[in-house]
């Protein structure tokens, strides 16, 4: 079967790993993106970024200083949001910016991120027909900041106030201690000019909570910041480092009323409020960025799977068998098990993150014609998905990097950036242990409903349904039974963690405790059970893109999926066993049909990573390049170190050798 990757003149071993090829790896790719026509213009955009003189990369961006790094980035981002901005379709723009730019973010991330999604779904049609044609011709930046150097998680108690001055129709933005400052915003330190800014609404004395507003902070001539603001840049971080992740003040500055974001909370001339129809719709940006993450997220982990299964393939190092080749070291058992996982993980992510956006969509609908029904389950689903994978995603890179050895640790693997990039996430949009009570919430409620014989939305309808005994190594042959006896029984299992997580919480209640202390003192298991329906709804939604697949790819998914599945049941083995649901027979029996499934997968590995359809340029990796010639490629990379610009350096000069000199002359 083709493997369209093939090439003269690539490194052997990789070239026969794509020979045992059993299936179309563009048919694959297509699939994964929706369709051929989108996979060529994919091609089509990667071809043409590296064709670019004005995207072209004197050195690479590892070996810049932060400040030089921004710089490249901000030139690039020019060319992309005016050369090419009517050259790409909106749905394209993440492509072209990872390829051009890379992942580090650019001056324009919270912009399109945040900042645009905000005024899209949040400002009153006034506002929104001053200032998004604006926003969207660039005539402006603009950011999101919310979170404050004291408080970023606990919304409620962000201290930053909008106080309404009825005398003048404005409101009043204030920051009024030193933890209340705007911290960590994205883009906000250098770049923005505009921000929405989300701050304690108070009228006439009273508190009506976090909403936001849009506020000006720089001149647009000169881009000073403008009076009553103090901004900058946070500094150095783990990654992210070409953003200007900011801290923001505000000296009692005044703004129009208009600026408030009123499409749903609303304050007249007068300073009347009207609530929204949910109360929570002010957190719309959020939600848009949890329900957008989870795709992306799923692209790092296949970042990574490509390097690392790429490189294994033509690393060759020690025996199998005494007096046999040094081997391909992806044939160890162990390497299998290390990145075969996380294969099938991003394949798994990938296709969560498609239909999740989906929903997104459908309660975007929604609530324009004002129906917000659909939004709980979208946020108990966004919340989960998005602390599960960044989670899962931080792991399964950490494993890609030590299965590469020592030349995973060197920035010339791409390894290293992609794990500090990849575990933001785990962080922002809501720290993970945070967000994973928010899913938990929504459990506990779908358990009562359950109990109360309602209807339940399809993402919890497993909560009403009745457990059968697991048919787990007891159904024959037959893989796709065998695929329906596992999720039975990840349904018994994310089912029976969330009654008992109820229950466990009850009885606390019922012991004499107050309901929030009760929760504080079950959020281990609440947690557990929300990670639990979040994976259980990841393998079913690979599940429903195993069942949809074209015949010409189902074999190899189907391959995969059991993998997934397998690796899936064997990590979360304890809670399997802890009610008796499963033996310890049928957890040795998914150990020996994971490593079977290790085997089987074996001769596509290489292929399956290739239908990521990750182009060299977007990479980044001296490791995982295409064409498998990484030694020569290495040293290229290494000569370009500017401790190598001279072969003696000043420090050696000025320090090293002066020692050396003197403890010579004392012998
Ligand atoms: C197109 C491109 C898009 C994305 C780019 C993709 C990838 C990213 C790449 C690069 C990075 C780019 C950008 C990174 C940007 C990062 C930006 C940020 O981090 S912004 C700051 C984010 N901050 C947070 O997430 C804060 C987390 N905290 C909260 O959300 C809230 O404080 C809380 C934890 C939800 C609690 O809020 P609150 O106290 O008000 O509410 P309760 O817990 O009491 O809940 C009451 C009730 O409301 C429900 N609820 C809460 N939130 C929501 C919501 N958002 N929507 C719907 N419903 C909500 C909750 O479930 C309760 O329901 P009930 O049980 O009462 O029925
Ligand atoms: C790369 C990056 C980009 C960011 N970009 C933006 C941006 O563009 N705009 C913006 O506004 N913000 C941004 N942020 C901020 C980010 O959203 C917050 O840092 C995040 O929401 C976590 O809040 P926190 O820092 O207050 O953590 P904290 O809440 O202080 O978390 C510390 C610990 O306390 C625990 N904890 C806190 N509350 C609870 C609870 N109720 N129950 C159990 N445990 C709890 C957490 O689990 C965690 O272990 C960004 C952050 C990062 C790292």
């Amino acid at each position: 079967m083709p493997n369209r990757c093939i090439r003269p003149g690539d490194n052997p071993d990789l070239t026969k790993e794509r020979e045992t090829c059993t299936f179309d790896t563009d048919e694959l790719a297509a699939n994964l993106y929706g369709s051929r026509r989108n996979l060529e213009r994919r091609r089509e955009i990667s071809q043409k970024v590296s064709a670019d003189p004005d995207f072209a990369d004197p050195i690479p961006h590892e070996f810049l200083s932060r400040e030089k790094a921004v710089d490249a980035t901000a030139k690039k981002s020019k060319v992309i949001f005016q050369k090419w901005k009517n050259l790409v379709k909106p749905e394209e723009m993440p492509h072209l910016v990872n390829e051009a730019v890379g992942i580090q973010g650019f001056p324009l991330a919270l912009h399109h991120a945040m900042f645009l999604p905000s005024l899209n779904s949040q400002a009153d049609d006034d506002l929104a027909a001053e200032i998004l044609p604006r926003a969207k011709a660039y005539e402006i930046i603009g950011t999101y900041a919310q979170t404050e150097m004291g408080h970023g998680t606990n919304l409620r108690e962000l201290e930053t106030t909008a106080t309404y001055d009825k005398t003048t129709q404005e409101f009043v933005i204030n920051t009024p201690t030193r933890k209340a400052m705007k911290w960590w915003p994205g883009n906000l330190g250098k770049m923005s000019n505009y921000a929405v800014v989300c701050c304690q609404l108070i009228i006439d004395g009273k508190n009506l909570g976090p909403h936001n507003f849009l506020v000006q902070l720089r001149c647009e001539k000169t881009h000073e910041p403008l009076p009553g603001i103090t901004v900058g840049d946070i500094g150095p971080k783990i990654a992210y480092n070409t953003t200007d992740n900011g801290f923001l003040a505000l000296d009692n500055v005044r703004i129009p009323r208009r600026q408030m974001l009123m499409k749903h909370a609303k304050v007249s001339p007068d300073g009347t409020y009207t609530p929204p129809i949910h109360a929570k719709l002010n957190y719309g940006a959020m939600v848009h960025v949890r329900a957008h993450m989870i795709y992306s997220h799923g692209h790092l982990l296949a970042r990574a799977a490509a390097v690392a299964t790429r490189y294994s393939a033509v690393r060759r190092q020690g025996r199998i068998e005494n007096g046999g080749p040094e081997v391909q070291i992806l044939d160890y058992q162990t390497q299998q098990h290390r990145i075969f996982p996380q294969i099938a993980r991003a394949y798994a992510i990938l296709f969560a993150g498609q239909e999740v956006r989906d929903q997104y969509a459908k309660t975007l609908e929604g609530i324009a014609n004002g129906q917000a029904d659909l939004l709980p389950d979208l946020h108990a689903l966004t919340s989960g998905l998005k602390s599960v994978v960044t989670f899962m995603g931080g792991l399964g890179i950490e494993q890609c990097r030590m299965s590469c050895g020592g030349h995973g640790y060197s920035d010339a693997s791409g390894l290293p950036k992609l794990y500090g990039v990849q575990i933001g996430g785990c962080t922002y949009e809501g720290e993970n242990m945070v967000m994973l009570q928010q899913t938990a919430r929504y459990l506990m409620k779908g358990v009562k409903w359950a109990e109360q014989g309602k209807s339940l939305s399809p993402s919890i309808a497993y909560l009403g349904k009745k457990s059968g005994k697991s048919l787990i190594g007891l159904k024959g042959g037959d893989i796709t039974r065998e695929h329906e006896a596992i999720l039975e029984t990840l349904e018994h299992t994310a089912r029976r963690l969330a009654i008992d997580a109820s229950q466990l919480w009850e009885k606390r209640i019922k012991g004499g405790e107050c309901k929030e202390r009760a929760w504080n003192g079950v959020t281990v298991e609440m947690n557990r059970a929300s990670r639990v329906y979040t994976r259980l709804f990841m393998a079913r939604s690979f599940h429903r893109r195993l069942l949809s697949s074209p015949s010409s790819i189902r074999s190899v998914l189907s391959d995969l999926f059991s993998l997934y599945l397998h690796y899936e049941c064997v990590d979360m083995a304890q809670h399997l066993l802890e009610d008796g649901h499963c033996n310890g027979g049928q957890i040795q029996y998914l150990k020996k049909r994971l490593y079977e499934d290790l085997t089987t997968l074996r001769p596509n590995a290489v292929s399956l990573v290739d239908s990521f359809e990750i182009s060299d340029r977007e990479l980044n990796s001296v490791l995982g390049r295409r064409d498998g010639n990484v030694y020569e490629a290495l040293f290229q990379w290494a000569k370009q170190s500017e401790l190598n610009y001279t072969d003696v350096l000043p420090a050696v000069k000025n320090y090293m050798m002066p020692m050396m000199e003197e403890n010579r002359s004392k012998l």
